[in-house]
C-alpha cells in the first residue's frame, strides 16, 4: 500500500514538474500575451503553428521561373506562412514555435520601441535556438549576454578596427586570385557555365579562416581544422529538429551526439593552436601576425590580469563564431551580388568601370583607399543585401518583462502600455522589412541600386530602423567592416576578369535555410574580358 502511495506521489510530482514548462507556463504566457492585445494564428498543443508552418512551406516550394532573377516579391516565397499571416494579423503578432511564443515584428517602430534604452539588460538570445548552435557558437559574442557580452565586446571590437583589417587585404586577395584563375581555366577548357556561389562559399571560408586563427591549407592542422569546421557546419544544416517542441530533442539524439562529438574534436584543435601561439609570443619567435587570434591574443597581454582577457576557452569560442557567424553571410551576399550585376548589364559595366578607375586592370593590387573610394560599387552592394539580406531575420527573448508605451506600437491595444512577457521570443523579419513598400515606394521589390545613390545609409527607407542587414544597437554585427571589403576586393578581381551573364541553367528559387540562399545555386556564364 505504501509503495503504491509513494509511486502515485511520484507520479505527481514528475507530472507538475513536467506540466508546468510543458503546459502551464506556456499557457499562462499565452494569456497574457492575449491580455496585452496581441492577436496571431491559433496555436495547438504540442505543436503550436508548426503543423501549418511546414504545410504552407510545402506549396511554396514549387520552382519558379528564371524571369524573376532581377526581382519580384521573395517574402511569400520564403516565409508564405509569415505573408499570410501578416496579411490577417498586422505587422507584429504572436506565433508559436511548439510551447514557445514568439512575437514576430515587421514594424521598424514597434521594434525600435522594444528594444530602445537598456537593449543588453532586457532582450537576450533565444534559449531554444541556443542548443541548436551551442557547436556552432560556443558562448561566443553571438550567442553571450549582459555582463558577458558587453565584455565580449569591449575586447573583440577593437580587433576589427580599420588599420587591422586593412592588413588582411593581401589574405584576401592571394586566396581569391586561386578561385579567379580556376574559374579561368574551367572557361579555357570550354566549361563556361560556372556555379560561382559554390566557389564563393569555399573562398569566403579559406578567408575567414586566415583571417580569424591564421590557418593555412598547407599546413596539417590548419587543414584538419577548416574540413572539421566545413564538415560541421554541413552536419548543422543536415539537422531538422522541431524546434521549440518539447522533447524532441530525444528524436535526433543520434544527430545531437555526432555534433557534440565533432565539436570537441574541433575545440581540442583549436585550442592546440592557441597553445603553440601563446608559447612563441612567449618567446617572441612568431613574426607579426595580423589575424584576429593574433590581434585577441596581444590584446590579453596587453591587458593580461584585468578583466580584459578571454581565456584560451573564450578564445576558441570567439574563432568559432567568426568562422561560422562570418563566411556563409559573406559569400551569400556575394553570391546574391554577381546574380544581380549578371542580370543587369547597366550595373555591372557601371561597377567595373568604377573599379578600373580607381584600381586598374587586374595587374594591380587593391588598396584600402581605393577600395573605399567605389561609391557605385557601394551603393549595388546596399541593394543586394536590402533585397536578399543574408540573415533573413533576427531573434530576441525578454529576459525580463518589456513594458512598451503603447502611442501605436499595439494597434489591437487599448491600454497605455504593453507588456511583453519575461521568456516570450521575438521574430524579427528582416526580409519582410527590406520590401515594404510602405518603407521603400512601389518599387521596394526592385533592384535599384540608385536608391543608395541620394541617401547612402538607408537608401531612402522612411524608417531609420527598416534596413538592418547587420542588426541594430549595441549589437550590430561585428564583422561588417571585415565583411564590406572582402566584398569589395572579390567583387573586383571577378569583374576585372570577366563579363557575367546569367545561364539559362540558373533557377530563381531563393530559400532559407539558417540564411537566404539560392535552392539550386548560382549558375552564370563567364566570358574572359577582352
Ligand atoms: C554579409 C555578411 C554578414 C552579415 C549579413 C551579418 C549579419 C549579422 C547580423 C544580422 C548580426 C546581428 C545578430 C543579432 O543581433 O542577433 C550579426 C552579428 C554578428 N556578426 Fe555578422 N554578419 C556578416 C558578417 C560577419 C563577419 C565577416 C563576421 C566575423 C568575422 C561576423 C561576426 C558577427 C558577430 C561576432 C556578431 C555578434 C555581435 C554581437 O552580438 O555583439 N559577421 N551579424
Amino acid at each position: 500500500m505504501e509503495a503504491v502511495a509513494a509511486l502515485v506521489a511520484v507520479a505527481s510530482l514528475l507530472a507538475v514538474f513536467l506540466l508546468y514548462p510543458l503546459y502551464l507556463s506556456p499557457a499562462a504566457a499565452a494569456r497574457r500575451l492575449r491580455n496585452a492585445g496581441f492577436s496571431g494564428p491559433a496555436p495547438s498543443f504540442p505543436l503550436g503553428n508548426l503543423r501549418e508552418i511546414a504545410s504552407s512551406l510545402a506549396v511554396a516550394n514549387k520552382p519558379t521561373t528564371r524571369s524573376s532573377a532581377g526581382g519580384g516579391s521573395i517574402h511569400a516565397a520564403v516565409f508564405p506562412y509569415f505573408a499570410r499571416w501578416r496579411g490577417a494579423f498586422g505587422k507584429v503578432f504572436v506565433y508559436w514555435l511548439g510551447t514557445e511564443p514568439f512575437l514576430y515584428v515587421a514594424d521598424p517602430e514597434f521594434l525600435k520601441a522594444a528594444t530602445a534604452g537598456a537593449l543588453g539588460k532586457l532582450w537576450g538570445k533565444p534559449d531554444v535556438f541556443r542548443r541548436d548552435r551551442m557547436p556552432m557558437f560556443g558562448r561566443g559574442l553571438v550567442m553571450a549576454e549582459g555582463d558577458e557580452w558587453a565584455r565580449h565586446r569591449h575586447i573583440i571590437a577593437p580587433a576589427f578596427s580599420a588599420t587591422n583589417l586593412n592588413d588582411m587585404i593581401g589574405v584576401m586577395e592571394e586566396t581569391t586570385a586561386r578561385m579567379v584563375n580556376e574559374w579561368g581555366d574551367m572557361v579555357a577548357a570550354g566549361n563556361d557555365v560556372i556555379d560561382v556561389e559554390k566557389g564563393v562559399v569555399r573562398n569566403a571560408a579559406e578567408i575567414i579562416a586566415k583571417a580569424s586563427f591564421g590557418i593555412d591549407d598547407g599546413d596539417a592542422t590548419g587543414a584538419m581544422v577548416f574540413s572539421k569546421l566545413q564538415e560541421m557546419q554541413a552536419m548543422l544544416f543536415r539537422s531538422t529538429r522541431l524546434v521549440g517542441v518539447p522533447l524532441a530533442g530525444l528524436l535526433q539524439i543520434r544527430a545531437t551526439y555526432d555534433a557534440w562529438k565533432l565539436g570537441r574534436e574541433i575545440d581540442a584543435l583549436l585550442l592546440d593552436i592557441i597553445a603553440t601561439r601563446r608559447r612563441q609570443q612567449q618567446q617572441h619567435r612568431r613574426g607579426r601576425s595580423t589575424d584576429l587570434l593574433a590581434l585577441l591574443l596581444a590584446g590579453n597581454e596587453a591587458h593580461a590580469g584585468v578583466e580584459r582577457k578571454l581565456t584560451s576557452r573564450e578564445l576558441v569560442d570567439e574563432c568559432k563564431t567568426f568562422f561560422f557567424g562570418g563566411h556563409e553571410t559573406t559569400a551569400l551576399a556575394l553570391s546574391w551580388t554577381l546574380l544581380m550585376l549578371a542580370a543587369h548589364p547597366d550595373w555591372q559595366s557601371a561597377v567595373r568601370d568604377e573599379i578600373f578607375s580607381v584600381a586598374g586592370d587586374e595587374s594591380g593590387h587593391l588598396d584600402a583607399a581605393a577600395l573605399s573610394n567605389l561609391p557605385k560599387t557601394s551603393c549595388v552592394l546596399n541593394e543586394v543585401l536590402r533585397l536578399y539580406p543574408p540573415s533573413p531575420n533576427v531573434q530576441r527573448q525578454a529576459l525580463h518583462d518589456v513594458t512598451i508605451n503603447n502611442d501605436n506600437k499595439n494597434k489591437n491595444s487599448s491600454s497605455q502600455s504593453v507588456i511583453i512577457p519575461k521568456g516570450t521570443n521575438m521574430w524579427i523579419d528582416v526580409v519582410a522589412m527590406h520590401r515594404d513598400v510602405e518603407l521603400w515606394g512601389e518599387d521596394a521589390d526592385l533592384f535599384r541600386p540608385e536608391r543608395f545613390m541620394k541617401e547612402a545609409v538607408q537608401g531612402g527607407c522612411r524608417h531609420r530602423m527598416g534596413f538592418v542587414p547587420f542588426g541594430f544597437g549595441g549589437r550590430i554585427c561585428v564583422g561588417r567592416n571585415l565583411t564590406a571589403m572582402e566584398l569589395r576586393v572579390v567583387l573586383a578581381m571577378v569583374l576585372r576578369r570577366f563579363e557575367l551573364e546569367v545561364a539559362p541553367e540558373y533557377r530563381h528559387q531563393p530559400k532559407i535555410m539558417l540564411s537566404l540562399r539560392p535552392s539550386h545555386g548560382i549558375q552564370l556564364r563567364l566570358k574572359p574580358l577582352k
